[in-house]
């Protein structure tokens, strides 16, 4: 292939400085060393993850930087010693990687990944903590091992899910990171049991994705908690039975759902990254067994906490990363639920732009009628 080996030239959006519009500019995307994979990506969406690290708020936030993760393209080359895709093969870049070979991948307890996760934290590429991406010779750091704001990226390869040829790349690129997280929230970390009360707080993508996997899993109510009631008409759509908005009460929001509840849920999900809502998703939950799954990022400084005796009494708190799901291993099967209509993607997308307009979707992202904006990057 002709460009194999070779410096590719391409479109990306450059996050100079936090908050400062992206800038596309023309980069370079140098080969795949051993044990790397260079994707051509075909389309994006954005992450509310994307535009935390972008605020700056990110402890992890390194500018300039190409942010984006949540893609899916066709592999243009790769490294040596790369055995499990090649060239021509279709796949999600995944952020959360899967090694299958270091403590926490052997341990059959998390879908955490060592193996690379120091050198995706520090923007770089594990073989010589260096970047691939550069502007006339000026690196550019990469993005939780993704950066799928670029038209090519280079990943490693423990970081790459090879899927089904036939899925479509503008719906299944969703699979990135957005639903999967919500739906293993409920099927693998919560595991939440048919008949069981479950409370959702924000009804973004990832919230909707609880939603669905709840009432997949038989959950008998699911009583969805936003402050802005456009967000309600939707949601029925994806399994929420009931909204409650805490506008709309004088009283302490998980007061409100204790009294609904007949002592409080049984699960709850915080889906927004805020810490004192996170409080609130705890101190819903049921006396003896609740159990809140914390999936919302919260900036850098800010803290949880509440009375011990909410976890003396038998509340459980957890938090999910990806929804609990291995990787590479799991993407593919996601995928294929997808084309079996085994789970939803088109309903989540309610924008599709080009990366020309990424700033136009940035914005769209704060209005509360977007859920996910697609990006195609090829024009
Ligand atoms: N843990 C993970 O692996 C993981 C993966 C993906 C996303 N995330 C995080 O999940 C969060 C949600 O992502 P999203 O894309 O669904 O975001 P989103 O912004 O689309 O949705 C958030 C929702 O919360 C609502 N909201 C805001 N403040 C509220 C409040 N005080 N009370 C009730 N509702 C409130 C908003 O109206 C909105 O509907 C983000 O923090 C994102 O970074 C985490
Ligand atoms: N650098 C951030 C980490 C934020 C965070 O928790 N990220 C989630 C994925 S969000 C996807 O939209 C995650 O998977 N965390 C586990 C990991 O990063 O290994 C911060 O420090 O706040
Ligand atoms: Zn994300
Ligand atoms: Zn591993």
């Amino acid at each position: 292939m002709a460009t194999q080996g070779q410096v590719i030239t391409c479109k990306a959006a450059v996050a100079y400085e936090p908050n400062k519009p992206l800038v596309i500019e023309d980069v370079q995307v140098a080969p795949p060393q051993a044990g790397e994979v260079r994707i051509k990506i075909l389309f994006t969406a954005l992450c509310h993850t994307d535009a935390y690290t972008w605020s700056g708020k990110d402890p992890e936030g390194l500018f300039p930087c190409i942010l984006g993760h949540e893609a899916a393209g066709i592999v243009e080359s790769v490294g040596e010693g790369v055995t499990e895709v090649q060239p021509g093969d279709h796949v999600i870049p995944c952020y959360q990687a899967e090694c299958r070979e270091c403590k926490f991948c052997k341990s059959g307890k998390t879908n955490l990944c060592g193996k690379v996760r120091t050198a995706t934290g520090a923007g770089v590429m594990m073989n010589d903590r260096k970047s691939r991406f550069s502007i006339n010779g000026k690196p550019i750091y990469h993005f939780m091992g993704t950066s799928t704001f670029s038209q090519y990226t280079v990943v490693h390869d423990v970081s790459v899910a090879k899927i089904d040829p036939q899925a479509p790349l503008d719906k299944v690129c969703l699979l990135g990171c957005g639903v999967p997280t919500g739906l293993g929230a409920v099927w693998n970390t919560a595991k939440v049991e048919p008949g069981a009360i479950v409370a959702i707080f924000g009804l973004g993508t990832v919230g909707l994705a609880v939603a669905e996997g709840a009432k997949s899993a038989g959950a008998s109510r699911i009583i969805g908690v936003d402050i802005d009631s456009k967000k309600f008409d939707v949601a029925k759509n994806f399994g929420v039975t009931e909204f409650v908005n805490p506008k709309d009460y004088d009283k302490p929001i998980q007061q409100v759902l204790v009294d609904l509840t007949d002592g409080g849920v049984d699960y709850s999900f915080e889906c927004i990254g805020n810490v004192s809502v996170m409080r609130s998703a705890l101190e819903c939950c049921h006396k003896g067994w609740g159990t809140s799954v914390i999936i919302g990022v919260a900036a850098s400084g800010q803290e949880i906490s509440t009375r011990p005796f909410q976890l003396v009494t038998g509340r459980v708190w957890k938090g999910t990363a990806f929804g609990g799901f291995k990787s590479r291993s799991q993407v593919p099967w996601l995928v294929d639920k997808y084309m079996k209509k085994e789970i939803k993607i088109d309903e989540y997308i309610t924008h599709n732009l080009t990366l020309g307009d990424i700033n136009k979707a940035f914005d769209l992202m704060h209005e509360g009628g977007c859920l996910r904006c697609v990006l195609k990057m090829n024009e």
